[in-house]
């Protein structure tokens, strides 16, 4: 171990951080573990689902030690690879680092079920991940500065790297650093937004434009405690507010005087705050980092930057915590495919739509890695979760346009990614219909059987459309159209229809529309992280899809008088204006009072309920007046609620009521 001592002093000299690899049973890998830590004095962090020692962090906490720094770390995989959580704590670790990942023996790792898989397969039961373990096993042989130590072999260091001395910033603005910094404090007014990857002193620069800025800066942030570097490149002048503050300081005017808001971390604000913020300052700098543990950064760029008009946009390249080409960096870029050159050239010449099967990812992964390039480069909501579902989940398929000469000059133009869904059981779907089942998975197939009025809607199979993305120098060209005609083409037969659930822009809704799809359900209220409704639409295909489209597509027309003025955004739909209560409002208000269907699924028949029937409903008209208190008031609310409308049946047609309240009760047992 005295080896290691002097390894790691080589790598912080040069500036450089290492990944050790510990392949072994339990008892040999803690063995090790101990040995190393004794061997390695520094503040040392587990990652891991297993309780152990003081600095542990639950893989799901790591996202709370963003903005600060440690000097080891442990990262346990034998659980399951949770690599959100990796790419995440990989940023935290200072120049001459180790990062010792823990891993089963290999030979049985990818037999192995990984619990992280939980969180992305939409399977109850966590499944094996074949092909991200062959994929992380290729990327550890393929590099020399990976270390991998194997239970019952010796450990050999390789020789210290050598190179010249790494010298931390000094505390002035690096070069990068005070370009920038030169043109922000020469900003008239305006936006402007610091995009980078991890360490590259984007929040030091941001604390920097504080200490020099003559006037008065606030600073937010989603959490204070990120804003560490920040406050120390700042100085005094450092005043952070929260931003739920910020936004009831803005509405009651009382924030005056501030030249500059500082939005760090902005890309975890969801994006209509993040507009309102922008109305109510002279001068605002979003910061934001561009990969890594959620794939957020990137969207934030594609989709909130290209609203704003007239934005100064700045980037950071130089790793200011490390050294360039530093070890693990690369590493990480390597595992989790964050490395984008291929998606910076125009991927030039005809297309043609080929299909591709997680197989690829034996066969020909650099293939099918460019077509996971292509969706994280140019569709906002790609994060290395989707790397791991997109490898090892089941029902999976996916089609890509290739652009170029064959075979070898191709490269992907555009990426469709297509998820099998539905085929519950009448029984099944039915419980899915009064609120009593919530089966994981089946995300578009359970919605329409949950906010629509088909108790067997969950019945039907589907193709959902989990991404299509164009390469942005290839779009409006038809290329997104001709995906889905592919889709539609090549279905399986038994397929009734092929869905989509989208973030809704009336732009996007353009092309589903143009696409043949029909609209059957828009949100009632805007998603916390998009900052969009949530919509809907399905393309049929079978004569049990053609009929459930067009009723769920009747519906949402019967609804929409209702539903408007719950939305802040034109309803794409023309209202049919139907008052009266017919056979479906009865069995919907039966399934609301009796079983556990949200309010918000039944907005239009609860409203037909009030027009209808000559009562007092004294809940409901509550309800719909917007007088709804907090999670605990809620809750007693709908109950409430619920009440009032199941003794508004058996008023309004006692046998009716009667009889529907046994049906629907005979359905929790599914
Ligand atoms: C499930 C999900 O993935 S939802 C998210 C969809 N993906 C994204 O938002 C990622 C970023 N966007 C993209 O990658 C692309 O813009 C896509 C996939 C939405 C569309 O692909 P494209 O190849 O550009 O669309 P395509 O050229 O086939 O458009 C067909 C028609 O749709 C309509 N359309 C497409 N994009 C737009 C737009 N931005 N504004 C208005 N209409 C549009 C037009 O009518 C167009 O026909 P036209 O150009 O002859 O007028
Ligand atoms: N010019 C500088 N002089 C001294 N230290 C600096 C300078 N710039 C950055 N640093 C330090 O380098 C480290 C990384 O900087 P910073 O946290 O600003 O990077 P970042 O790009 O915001 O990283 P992350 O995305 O991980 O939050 C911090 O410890 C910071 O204090």
């Amino acid at each position: 171990m005295t080896n290691l001592s002097a390894f790691t002093a080589a790598l912080a000299r040069t500036g450089q951080r290492r990944v050790l690899v510990l392949e072994g049973d339990d008892a040999w890998t803690e063995t090790q573990l101990a040995r190393l830590s004794a061997a390695l004095p520094g503040d040392w962090l587990t990652v891991s689902e297993r309780p152990q020692g003081e600095q542990h962090f639950l893989p799901a906490a790591v996202r709370t030690l963003l903005g600060r720094e440690f000097t080891h770390a442990v990262f346990d995989a034998r659980d399951g690879f949770a690599a959100d959580a990796l790419a995440a704590l990989a940023g935290t670790l200072r120049a001459g680092s180790w990062l010792v990942l823990l891993t089963p023996p290999w030979q049985r790792w990818a037999a192995q079920p990984d619990n992280d898989s939980r969180r992305w397969s939409d399977r109850p039961e966590p499944i094996p991940t074949p092909h991200f373990v062959r994929h992380f096993i290729a990327c550890c042989l393929e590099d020399d500065a990976v270390l991998h130590w194997r239970q019952g072999e010796p450990f050999q260091l390789p020789t210290p790297p050598d190179g010249p001395a790494w010298c931390m910033a000094s505390g002035e603005p690096e070069r990068e650093q005070q370009q920038v910094l030169d043109a922000l404090l020469s900003l008239p007014r305006g936006t402007a937004v610091v995009t980078a990857p991890r360490g590259r002193g984007k929040s030091a620069l941001a604390g920097m434009l504080v200490r020099r800025w003559p006037g008065a800066v606030l600073v937010t942030a989603p959490a204070k405690a990120a804003t560490m570097v920040l406050a120390q490149h700042a100085g005094e002048g450092f005043q952070f507010i929260a931003p739920d503050a910020l936004v009831a300081a803005l509405q009651q005017n009382t924030l005056a005087g501030y030249d500059w808001l500082i939005i760090d971390e902005a890309a975890a604000i969801p994006g209509p705050l993040l507009r309102r913020l922008l109305a109510g300052f002279p001068r605002v700098l979003l910061v934001t980092t561009v990969q890594g543990y959620e794939g957020t950064g990137r969207g934030f760029m594609l989709k909130f930057c290209a609203s704003v008009p007239g934005l100064r946009t700045f980037s950071l390249e130089q790793p200011v915590r490390w050294a360039r080409y530093d070890a693990l960096e690369r590493f990480i870029a390597a595992l989790l495919l964050f490395d984008d050159d291929d998606f910076r050239l125009r991927p030039a010449g005809e297309c043609r739509i080929a299909p591709l099967t997680q197989r690829a990812w034996r066969d020909n992964p650099g293939h099918i890695a460019a077509l996971y390039r292509l969706l994280s480069g140019a569709h906002y909501r790609t994060s290395p979760l989707d790397l791991r579902r997109m490898m090892d989940a089941p029902g999976q398929r996916f089609a890509q346009a290739l652009a170029g000469e064959r075979p070898a000059g191709e490269r992907p133009a555009g990426a469709l990614w297509l998820v099998e869904e539905g085929g519950l059981s009448t029984a099944l779907s039915a419980a899915v219909w009064a609120g009593f089942r919530r089966p994981r998975g089946n995300l578009v197939a359970q919605s329409l059987a949950a906010h629509g009025g088909s108790p067997d809607a969950a019945t039907l199979r589907g193709l959902r459309i989990s991404r299509i993305a164009v390469h942005p120098a290839r779009q409006r060209e038809g290329i997104g159209a001709q995906l889905i005609a592919w889709a539609q083409a090549n279905a399986h037969p038994d397929c009734d229809y092929l869905s989509v659930s989208f973030g809704y822009t009336p732009e996007l809704w353009r092309f589903w529309q143009r696409c043949g799809f029909t609209l059957v359900r828009f949100g009632s209220h805007r998603e916390a992280s998009s900052g969009c409704y949530t919509a809907m639409a399905l393309l049929p295909l079978s004569a049990a899809g053609h009929a459930l489209a067009g009723h769920e597509h009747q519906r949402l027309r019967r609804d929409a008088t209702w539903l408007q003025p719950w939305i802040d955004e034109e309803l794409p739909v023309i209202p049919s204006h139907q008052a009266t209560l017919n056979d479906e409002d009865w069995r919907e208000l039966a399934g609301f009072a009796f079983a556990h269907r949200p309010p918000e699924a039944c907005i239009g028949s609860l409203n037909r309920l009030l027009l209808a029937a000559d009562l007092a409903l004294p809940a409901l008209r509550r309800w719909f007046s917007g007088q709804q208190q907090g999670e605990e008031g809620r809750k007693a609310q709908v109950k409430q609620l619920r009440q009032e409308v199941g003794l508004a049946l058996a008023s309004l047609d006692p046998e009716r009521g009667k009889a529907l309240q046994s049906n629907i009760a005979a359905l929790q047992f599914f």
